[in-house]
């Protein structure tokens, strides 16, 4: 990286350790955002070059966002341009829609995503399949979300496995319906930090 940029990663529940250690590993500057006052502080003091929406559990981290307070900044921050990488939970964070549940959440990605797409008890598999601009990639999927239906034209495939979408990137935002940071293979971290934090 060319220069220094602070990367927060959302952390009220789920898998953000991880992201971190990815993220650091890359020399990018990272803090966690827990509550409201990590989040405000961040953006007074400039520090904020992106956002990392980690996996965990949508129901419980969308309900976090509200009771913490965080949920419309975090919506204008996204709708502003500010770089957000997403993750399974993440992704269902982001998505305009669910087919199958009638909650959604920030809805600053126009697609529609179903949850537990996979299956509940057996949906946790690992494959390679190919990311355009990253190449063969290892994915990890855990009870994920696929994108069942892309509800604008900009948005980007980036990856398809089995004919569903698990990767996309609309502007700002790049969202995976599995989870790089347990991999050892840094590229999709690399490329949100290269061409969209610092690309855009
Ligand atoms: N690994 C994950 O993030 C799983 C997502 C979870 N099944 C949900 O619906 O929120």
């Amino acid at each position: 990286m060319s220069e220094k940029v602070s990367i927060g990663i959302l952390a009220v529940q789920g898998a953000f350790a991880e992201h971190q250690a990815m993220l650091d590993g890359l020399g990018a500057d990272t803090f966690l955002i827990r509550q409201k006052k990590d989040l405000e502080e961040a953006v007074q003091n400039g520090g904020l070059q992106g956002i990392v929406l980690p996996g965990g559990e949508s129901t419980v981290q969308g309900k976090l966002l509200r009771d913490l307070g965080m949920y419309d900044q975090l919506k204008e921050l996204i709708e502003a341009g500010t770089p957000v990488l997403a993750t399974c939970a993440g992704l269902i964070l982001l998505a305009e829609r669910v087919s199958n549940d009638d909650r959604a959440y920030l809805k600053t990605l126009p697609v529609s995503v179903k949850r537990n797409a996979y299956g509940r008890q057996l949906g946790s598999f690992v494959t390679d399949a190919e990311i355009a601009h990253i190449g063969t990639y290892r994915m990890n999927f855990i009870r994920a979300p696929y994108i069942d239906e892309i509800l604008n034209p900009q948005v980007e495939t980036l990856a398809i496995v089995d004919g569903n979408t698990v990767a996309v990137r609309y502007k700002n935002q790049l969202a995976l319906s599995f989870h790089p940071e347990v991999s050892e293979d840094a590229r999709v971290h690399a490329y949100f930090l290269n061409e969209i934090v610092q690309g855009v």
